[in-house]
This record gives structure tokens, sequence and C-alpha cells, in this order.
């Protein structure tokens, strides 16, 4: 059985008399990272705040390794915050900045603490710089050293890289996987980048409008969406209106019958949508039976990979993301078909909203 870190239950929060959290429940396993997704505005933060004891929820309880924190002071919830405004004290250096909620300690432990959590975030040549003179990157460093000093419960970070370039963002994920491994803390991320929240966290939490949508592994999210939110939310899903036509087999908007691997749990003649990755479609140039009938619009070199933007007959865009080599590049306004992987393909009723 996998130790909860921390248990959010059933959490309800309003600001003046807007709710915008709903019945939000998710756990952290002990030591693991999850990571909190969703648009802006969906609640993410005002989780983070609530389990800090920022604010008190209306309803529902937090606890931490089985201890109810609803009552008890930020102060002494022991938790470690890294903010995305990495506010550092300017005119303390590096070692200043990581020692100073450790004044508790003894010297010499407070000094050796402080060259360890140093190493541990790759910062120890610059013990004595001064934050100003330190990179958007390392200041984040600093920062994350400074909220792990204290030894936290827990580490909570909200979009922690957010001001920080592409290439950075990407080091310090990796770096955070890295001391991960090291310390493994239980920890709550916020971030609106997917991409982030998969290379960082082992859970998912997906949040929409106040309510969580989907919890699981990226690898579940992925390819097993709950809902056709969070299929769009988490890398791009081809949106195609169909009617159900019978047990396995829908015809799209534009005629074409797609006939799934599976039973389908809908009532002949339900409006739905067919969703494909651009990866899960194979590009032919030629007429095959089973295939979407598509026009060819333009192609994007990404890599080993070309994406291929392509209309349906009814108007609407679809992308296939294909081999390069495999590439015969056809004209714009050519004819092509896309053949789905039937077995990849999710069919949700047509009134719930994509992202
Ligand atoms: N102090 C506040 N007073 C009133 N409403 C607030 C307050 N803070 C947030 N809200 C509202 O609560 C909702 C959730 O905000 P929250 O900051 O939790 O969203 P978020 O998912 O973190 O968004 P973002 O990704 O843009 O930071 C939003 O509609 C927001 O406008």
């Amino acid at each position: 059985m996998v130790d909860i870190g921390l248990q959010i239950s059933d959490v309800n929060h309003s600001y003046d008399a807007k709710q915008v959290l709903h019945d939000v429940s998710f756990n952290v396993p002990d030591g693991k990272v999850v990571a909190l997704l969703g648009p802006s505005g969906c609640g993410k933060s005002t989780i983070l705040r609530a389990i800090a004891g920022l604010i008190s929820p209306d309803r529902g309880q937090i606890s931490l390794h089985g201890r109810d924190l609803t009552r008890i002071q930020v102060r002494h919830r022991n938790l470690g915050m890294v903010f995305q405004n990495f506010a550092l004290f300017s005119h303390m250096t590096v070692a200043e900045n990581i020692a100073y909620g450790l004044n508790h300690l003894p010297r010499a432990e407070r000094k050796e603490r402080v060259a360890k959590l140093m190493r541990l975030v790759r910062l120890d040549e610059f013990a004595n710089r001064f934050p100003p003179r330190l990179s958007g990157g390392q200041q984040q460093r600093v920062a994350v050293a400074r909220a792990l000093a204290t030894d936290p419960a827990a580490l909570l970070m909200d979009e922690p890289f957010g001001a920080l370039d592409r290439a950075l963002r990407a080091e310090l994920q990796a770096e955070l996987v890295r001391m991960q491994e090291d310390v493994g803390i239980t920890t709550v991320m916020v971030t609106h980048d997917q991409e982030e929240a998969q290379a960082v966290a082992g859970q998912l939490v997906v949040m929409n409008a106040g309510r969580v949508e989907q919890v699981g592994s990226p690898e579940e999210i992925y390819d097993h969406p709950v809902s056709l939110f969070v299929n769009g939310f988490i890398g791009h899903a081809n949106q195609i209106a169909a009617t159900v036509i019978g047990g396995s087999t829908l015809r799209t908007r534009s005629g074409a019958e797609i006939t799934l691997n599976r039973p389908l749990h809908f009532v002949q003649g339900a409006e739905v949508v067919v969703t494909s990755r651009p990866e899960d479609l194979t590009l032919s140039l030629s007429e095959i039976p089973a295939a979407l009938p598509a026009r060819f619009e333009r192609a994007v070199v990404m890599g080993r990979f070309l994406m291929i933007d392509a209309t349906l007959p009814c108007g609407t865009a679809i992308k296939a993301q294909i081999l390069r080599d495999d590439a015969a590049r056809p004209e714009k306004g050519q004819a092509i078909w896309l053949i789905p992987d039937t077995t990849r393909l999710h069919v949700f009723p047509a009134t719930t909203t994509g992202a």
C-alpha cells in the first residue's frame, strides 16, 4: 500500500459569494510529486493556498501524514514554499538566504546544513554571491534550497519556473527530478504547462472550473482521458463530430464510417465527438476504405516528424503527425486519406465541452 503524504478531501471554497472550488479531492503519495494542472482561473493556486493555510476552506479536510491541518496555523504546518516571484533577500548572500529560518540551530550544524543544501541545488560555488548577481535559474534554485532548509514535511510550488525561459525551465525541471530522487519530499506543484507537469510529476491532477476532472499518471491521462476536456487539454486531440449508427460504428459529419474494435456505450443515433491524437493517424495518398478523406493544407517539420494540417469535407481541421522519412509530400489542396488507429480513438458525448 502507498503511504499518503497529503490528503485533500472534499475541499470547497468561495471568494466573496463565488464558489471557486467544488469538492476537490486528491492524494499525494508520501515522498512523491503531484502536479496540479488546468487552465487559468480553475483554482490551482487556491488549493495550494488552502494547503498552506493562507485561506481557510469553507468545507473539507486537508491532512498531512495523517494529521488534520485544518486548525493548525500557517507557521506550525511545517511546509516549504516556492513561488514564481522568488523573493530572495538581495542584501544577503546565497548562503545567508538559505540559512534564513535556521537561526535556532547551533552555528556548526547550520553551516553544515546550508552546505548540504547548496550541493543539492548545485550552487556550492555561489555561497558568497548576492542574488542580483545570479541568473534567474540560479535564483530559483536558491529559493528551492531555502524552502527545503527547515526540513519541511511537504513542499508547495506555485509556477516555480514560470518566469524562466524554455531552456532554463527544462534544466530546472530535470534538477527537480534529480533532487526528488535524493530527498523524496511530498510535493504539490502548480503549473499550467502540461509538459512541465509530465516531466516532473508521477501523478497529475487535471482541474477544470474548480473541479477535479481526472487524477492519474501522465500515461493514464494521455491514453485514457475520462472527458473531452482532459483529452483536449493534455496533448492535441483532433475532435470529429459523429453519430453512432450501430454497436461499434460511427458516421462522421463528413460521411466517413469508423468501426471501433470495442462496443460503444451509446444508443444508436447518439451525437458524439470522436477524438484522435495526431500520431494515431497514418497518411495515404490513395483512397483506402475506413480512412478519413481530407484535403491537405500544409506540413510543418518537427524534427523527425511532419505535422500535417488537413481539412475534413465538413470543414473540421485535423492534424496528423507522421515520420518525415516516409512522407511523400502532397500539394496544397490535394486529396489525402487519414487512417485512424481505431484502438486509440476515444468517443465522448457531444454535449461535453472540450479545452
Ligand atoms: N483573492 C481573491 N478574491 C476573489 N477572487 C479570487 C481571489 N483569488 C482568486 N480568485 C478567483 O478564484 C478563481 C481561481 O483562482 P486561482 O488563482 O486559484 O486560479 P489558478 O488556476 O491558479 O489560475 P492561474 O493559472 O491564472 O494562476 C479565479 O476565478 C480567480 O479570479
